[in-house]
């Protein structure tokens, strides 16, 4: 690593501690010291497996025992099956991206649904959490923002953990992030050598100051992760970003064919940030069908929404909502 991206390993990561050693009393007080108001958004499409259970425990450990968390909500993203239903059993708030902003039509992708649902509530710190993930995750919560209430200079936390990999009933026990290994730290490491200290560049678990976060465009698709830390890299600077390890990870995984999807988002973005616009923005990839190989075509060129300071009917909405 070079000298300045090592120098921000060894100063801006920290650990998240495991639920038990919280000290909850000191966490509460420094949300009332800062007045801070903590929105969670769960980007959601077809999640109806997992998201019942994860947003119930974060809702009974974070709204309802302990009153970390103001805002939980999960944005459903286009879903074919009953995500909807299932989180609002759950006892949380819904909103469908397509119903927000409504003026600003609607755009399919993950990044759409977090851009949503920034837009969508009002806290000045928002935890982005993704909606498939397995396993205890309610310490990811505090480890996020821990950062954000100990250094007012550090604007947006990127979590880190290890990633195993289930596949067909069998873990490798860190065969996961298969996007971030072989494409985007590739890439960042070579276009942008200062974010090489980021373990998980990727990761869908992140929390970040509102004003810093309206500040930036939203790509509208799988490229939202990696456009972010670009983005906020140029605007609050490397000693702006932190992140903390949260353990371990598992999630819901996809294929291989989709993750080359995933890929060629992510491949757009970064030449888009590099200034090498918009390449053919069309994937590639080939299946067999026993006679011989058959191309099928998708698009990967970057779409993306403005910062949200920028649009008019978001400022309207704020002014309307008192935050605190
Ligand atoms: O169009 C989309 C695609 C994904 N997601 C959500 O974004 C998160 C991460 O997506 P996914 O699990 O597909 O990515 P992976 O974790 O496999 O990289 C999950 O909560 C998805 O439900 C979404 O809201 N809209
Ligand atoms: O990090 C990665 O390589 C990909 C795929 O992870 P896996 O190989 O399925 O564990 O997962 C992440 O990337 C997506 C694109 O940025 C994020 O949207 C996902 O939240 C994140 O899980």
């Amino acid at each position: 690593m070079r000298p300045d991206a090592r120098a921000w390993f060894e100063s801006r990561t920290s650990s998240a501690p495991c639920l038990d050693a919280l000290d909850l009393d000191a966490l509460l007080r420094a949300k009332r010291r800062g007045q801070h108001r903590v929105s969670v958004v769960l980007p959601a499409r077809d999640e109806e497996a997992t998201v019942g259970g994860l947003v119930a425990d974060l809702h009974e450990q974070w709204v309802q025992r302990v009153p970390l968390v103001d805002e939980l909500l999960v944005v459903d993203s286009d879903s074919t099956d009953a995500t909807a239903a299932v989180a609002r059993a759950a006892g949380v708030d819904v909103v469908a991206a397509a119903d927000v902003l409504p003026g600003h039509g609607s755009r399919p992708g993950k990044g759409e649904a977090l851009w949503k649902g920034l837009a969508a509530t009002t806290g000045d710190l928002v935890v982005f959490l993704d909606a498939d993930l397995l396993g205890d995750v309610r310490h990811f919560v505090p480890g996020l923002l821990g950062p954000l209430l100990a250094d007012p200079q550090v604007e947006y936390v990127k979590g880190c953990y290890t990633r195993p990999l289930d596949v067909a009933g069998a873990s490798v026990p860190a065969g996961g992030g298969r996007v971030t290994e072989l494409t985007a730290r590739p890439l960042l490491n070579a276009l942008w050598p200062e974010l090489a200290g980021f373990v998980q560049p990727l990761g869908g678990e992140y929390a970040g100051r509102r004003s810093a976060l309206e500040r930036v465009p939203f790509v509208s698709g799988y490229g939202v992760e990696v456009g972010l830390l670009i983005d906020l890299l140029q605007l609050v600077g490397l000693g702006g970003l932190a992140q903390v390890d949260l353990g371990v990870r598992r999630h819901i995984s996809q294929g291989q064919e989709a993750l080359g999807r995933m890929a060629g988002q992510v491949v757009s973005t970064v030449l888009a940030r590099a200034g090498r616009g918009q390449a053919g923005g069309l994937l590639t990839q080939f299946r067999h069908d026993g006679a011989g190989f058959v191309p099928h075509s998708t698009a990967v060129a970057v779409d993306e929404r403005p910062p949200l300071a920028t649009v008019a009917e978001y400022r309207a909405l704020l002014g309307d909502v008192v935050v605190g």
